[in-house]
């Protein structure tokens, strides 16, 4: 394939999927990966550095990965002249099955709509993976950080962060809220002129979609819960349609039956015999209850905007985002990132935590079987944090720790792999 910019490696085989979604995996797989805005010039070098070095360690140069750059966000509007989002990255990433990115930059209020929202709606990219650990050593504001172990997954295609949105003042606002008035009758607009609107969708087969992938990682992985996160008592038809459209299908296709006469439901684990519970706690109460009961929460499917607030706070109490990983998933695609932002007051510092980019890219070594590879990154992180050689954000948190760059701290994981 010719592509414009993307320089494809002179050695390197494509990743396939086979029609049962598993993968075939080449030992020299061309890998692709945007570096991302702000902080991306920092993390995705260390990120490739540090994987690189795992899988020599593991497999002796039997197996490498043959990275390919693609282009989104601020190099890509350089690179193909105002560009930000080229169609060729979205070619490259469905040719290749599995892509990491760092993050994209999405201004606030105006300007362009994201484009990390873009991949995954374009690449219908809809489960959005985020396991949250917590790693012996890292400093965090609650008494027992160990009590949190909980996956979220969140819907990524849907809900009012599809962007379907209106500007106050606009002809398609006005449009809007006058159809809302005249023909659907609605009375409650509190101030009808000068208002933005915003939609939000939520459909059955997103909605089913996602929480089957919770019910069978649960499953997997021999999980005991998985929780349905809304706020479905306020918004009835989205959020509470989410949560009962969650329960049908655990009951359709996983045969849960009602707990104590419901609205929880109990299912057993096929492999394991073990009971998995299916529940549902409102999104606002879901907030104190990780702070308080972490423990009592294991899986758990949300909708866009929720996942999206639960990410950063699961996050904090484990540490905080700096060592948060991410996976944006559809049944073909893998699009690995971190959970946080371009943080542009670090931009350039080689300052910042890349264990959440690199984090990132462990769950993408798991995705593609190479469990040992990612292994040794796990032990990297241990080692590197228990000898307490870390970044600002953690040094800022702990007595007698040595601070280290961006670019330090990831070769303190190289040496302890
Ligand atoms: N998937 C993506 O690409 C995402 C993109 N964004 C975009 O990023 C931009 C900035 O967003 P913002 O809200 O500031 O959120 P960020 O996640 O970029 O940063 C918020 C704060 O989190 C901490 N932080 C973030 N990354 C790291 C790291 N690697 N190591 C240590 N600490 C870190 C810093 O805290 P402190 O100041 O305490 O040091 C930072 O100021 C926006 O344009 C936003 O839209 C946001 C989220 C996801
Ligand atoms: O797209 C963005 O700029 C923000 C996205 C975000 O915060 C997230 O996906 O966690
Ligand atoms: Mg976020």
């Amino acid at each position: 394939m010719g592509y414009k910019h993307i320089q494809v490696p002179a050695a390197g085989e494509r990743i396939t999927v086979n029609d049962d979604y598993s993968l075939n995996v080449p030992d020299n797989p061309v890998i692709p990966y945007i570096e991302g805005d702000g902080i991306g010039v920092d993390i995705s070098p260390v990120m490739i550095k540090v994987v690189d070095a795992a899988v020599e360690k593991a497999y002796a140069g039997r197996k490498k990965i043959s990275w390919m750059e693609i282009y989104t966000g601020e190099k890509a509007a350089e690179l193909y002249e105002g560009d930000w989002f080229p169609e060729e990255t979205l070619e490259a990433i469905k040719a290749y099955s599995v892509a990491i990115k760092g993050p994209l930059t999405t201004p606030v209020g105006g300007g362009f709509r994201s484009l990390n929202v873009a991949l995954r709606q374009e690449l219908d990219l809809y489960t959005c993976l985020r396991p949250v650990r917590w790693f012996e050593g890292v400093p965090s504001p609650v008494k027992k950080p160990g009590d949190c172990n909980i996956v979220i997954f969140r819907e990524n295609s849907e809900d009012i962060y599809a962007g379907i949105e209106y500007k106050a003042g606009s002809e398609e606002a006005q449009k809007v809220v006058d159809f809302l008035i005249n023909e659907m009758g609605v009375t409650k607009i509190r101030f009808p002129t000068q208002v933005g609107i915003g939609v939000k969708p939520v459909s059955q087969e997103g909605t089913q979609r996602l929480v089957r992938k919770a019910i069978q990682y649960a499953i997997d992985q021999d999980l005991p819960s998985v929780t349905l996160v809304h706020k479905g008592n306020i918004m009835k038809f989205t959020e509470g349609a989410f949560r009962d459209w969650g329960y049908q299908l655990a009951e359709k296709e996983f045969g849960a039956e009602l707990l104590d006469g419901g609205p929880w439901m109990t299912l057993k684990n096929p492999h394991s015999g073990k009971d998995i519970v299916i529940k549902d706690v409102i999104a606002d109460a879901m907030l104190q209850q990780i702070l308080t009961r972490p423990g009592d929460y294991s899986v758990v499917a949300t909708l866009n905007l929720n996942g999206d607030y639960l990410s950063d706070a699961l996050a904090a109490q484990v540490g905080g985002i700096g060592i948060a990983p991410g996976a944006n998933l559809s049944d073909t695609v893998a699009l690995f990132e971190a959970t946080h932002g371009t943080a542009p007051k670090y931009a350039g510092q080689d300052k910042v935590n890349p264990g959440s980019l690199i984090l990132s890219a462990e769950m993408m070594l798991r995705h593609m079987g190479w469990n040992e590879a990612a292994d040794l990154i796990i032990k990297g992180m241990n080692g590197a944090i228990q000898n307490r050689t870390v970044t600002y954000d953690f040094e800022r948190l702990m007595e007698d720790a040595e601070l280290v760059s961006c670019s330090g701290f990831g070769d303190k994981m190289i040496e302890q792999m």
